[in-house]
């Protein structure tokens, strides 16, 4: 059998997928999982569909083992439990998310040596994604020097974003630099853009929608005509909503108060910005939103109210780029499962007439707005490695 292997590192996250090729693209994996937890307790869980049989192992990870080290463990892990599981199997191709494509890539390109020593220029601007990213890719040139690979960009699905919502406002010289906003996520929202025809109907699938990607990685786009208008995340990852271990969007007179009063250089800052903060900086317990809705501590009820209640002014501010609220669609690892999480964004959100009935959120039904809701909202689970994998065949010409 014929497959396509798909790897999408996030920042706490390694997703793998085997697509058959039958002989074009399956709609569904042969074999998939994730190694989660990584930076905290990595664990594999993994389904092989031919045997029904599915797979959990927490990963032994050496004490002091950096988020580095464990997402290189983490590969190693899935590439052994592929191999164990793919007898008589040939990959042809492999795909892979890459954040970062800065001005140069706006599509999905055939990975080389060179392309790969390009990428690695943009490691400063998406420091939690790109190294695991590229190392995934190089892993491969080695293990599978014949197959052909295929990078696709969060950044790429936003090249349609307007003009306005494309600039600091910062002297012309930075912006010429590539100092601008980018957009991430792109891959998944593409895949659950794909799927809002059939879901609300070709025309009000065009009309203003939303977006939230609510992940460990969390941001949320605007969308018109089915394209992206605008999106919360800029320049990097750490930009925009409240997310796992991340800031979102800070006031900058504050970096500037921690460099002139604390003496706080870039790399301390970089550690606060993308890794101490968010969830678990204000919960000092945990950067996984399950562990804080089950919290009783103030503490983790607070980074809870926090995260929703930007979410929800997020909305309130891309709405102006949608012209409009059509749909609200949840995705992402907390958006697809946490329904307190929803319900309590679609509270501080009832001015606009959107409400959500308990029992469907409750059930994470694919509907769970009332009847009478002005705004529809739905429940959409992402598959960027689908994404990547249609995005792969296609460039290679394979389907
Ligand atoms: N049942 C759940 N309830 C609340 N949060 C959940 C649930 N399942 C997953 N999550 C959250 O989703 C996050 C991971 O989201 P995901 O999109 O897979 O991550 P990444 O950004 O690494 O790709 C976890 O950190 C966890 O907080
Ligand atoms: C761009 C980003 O934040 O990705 P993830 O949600 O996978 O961390
Ligand atoms: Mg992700």
């Amino acid at each position: 059998m014929k497959a396509v292997l798909i790897l999408n590192a996030g920042s706490s996250s390694l997703k793998f997928a085997l697509f058959p090729m039958t002989p074009k693209l399956a709609d569904m994996p042969r074999l998939s999982g994730q190694v989660e937890g990584i930076g905290a307790e990595p664990l594999m869980s993994a389904k092989d569909a031919n045997s029904g049989e599915r797979f959990t192992e927490a990963l032994a990870v050496p004490p002091d083992t950096d988020v580095n080290g464990q997402h290189r463990l983490a590969l190693e892990f899935i590439f052994a439990w592929i191999n164990r599981h793919s007898p008589g199997v040939e990959i042809v191709a492999a795909g892979h998310r890459i954040v970062h494509g800065g001005d140069h890539y706006g599509a999905p390109v055939v990975l080389t040596p060179e392309v790969v020593a390009e990428l690695e220029t943009l490691i400063p601007l998406a420091p939690l994604h790109q190294p695991h990213n590229l190392r995934a890719i190089k892993s491969l040139f080695s293990l599978m020097p014949d197959v052909k690979q295929v990078g696709c960009f969060d950044t790429a699905f936003h090249r349609t974003r307007l003009p306005v919502a494309e600039r600091f406002p910062v002297p012309r010289a930075l912006f010429n630099e590539g100092v601008k906003r980018y957009g991430f996520h792109g891959l998944s929202y593409e895949y659950v853009s794909r799927q809002l025809p059939d879901l609300l109907g070709e025309e009000k699938a065009r009309g203003g929608i939303i977006i939230a990607h609510l992940g460990n990685g969390a941001s949320m786009c605007a969308l018109r005509d089915g394209l992206s208008r605008d999106t919360s995340m800029g320049f990097t990852a750490v930009d925009g909503l409240m997310m796992g271990t991340r800031t979102g969007s800070l006031d900058p007179g504050v970096i500037l108060h921690l460099v002139e009063q604390k003496g706080m250089d870039a790399k301390a800052l970089s550690n606060l910005l993308y890794k101490q903060s968010g969830l678990l900086g204000v919960s000092g317990i945990s950067q996984d939103m399950r562990v804080l809705l089950e919290s009783d501590e103030d503490s983790a009820k607070e980074a809870v109210e926090l995260f929703c209640y930007r979410a929800a002014c997020m909305v309130g501010q891309l709405s102006m780029a949608s012209g409009g609220l059509e749909a609200l669609v949840f995705t992402g690892g907390i958006g697809e499962h946490a329904a307190p999480i929803r319900a309590r964004i679609a509270e501080w959100l009832a001015w606009t007439g959107l409400h959500l009935y308990p029992a469907a959120n409750q059930r994470h039904a694919t509907r769970i707005h009332t009847k009478d809701s002005k705004v529809e909202v739905l429940v959409v689970p992402t598959n960027e490695e689908w994404m990547i994998g249609h995005h792969a065949v296609n460039l290679l010409g394979l389907g």
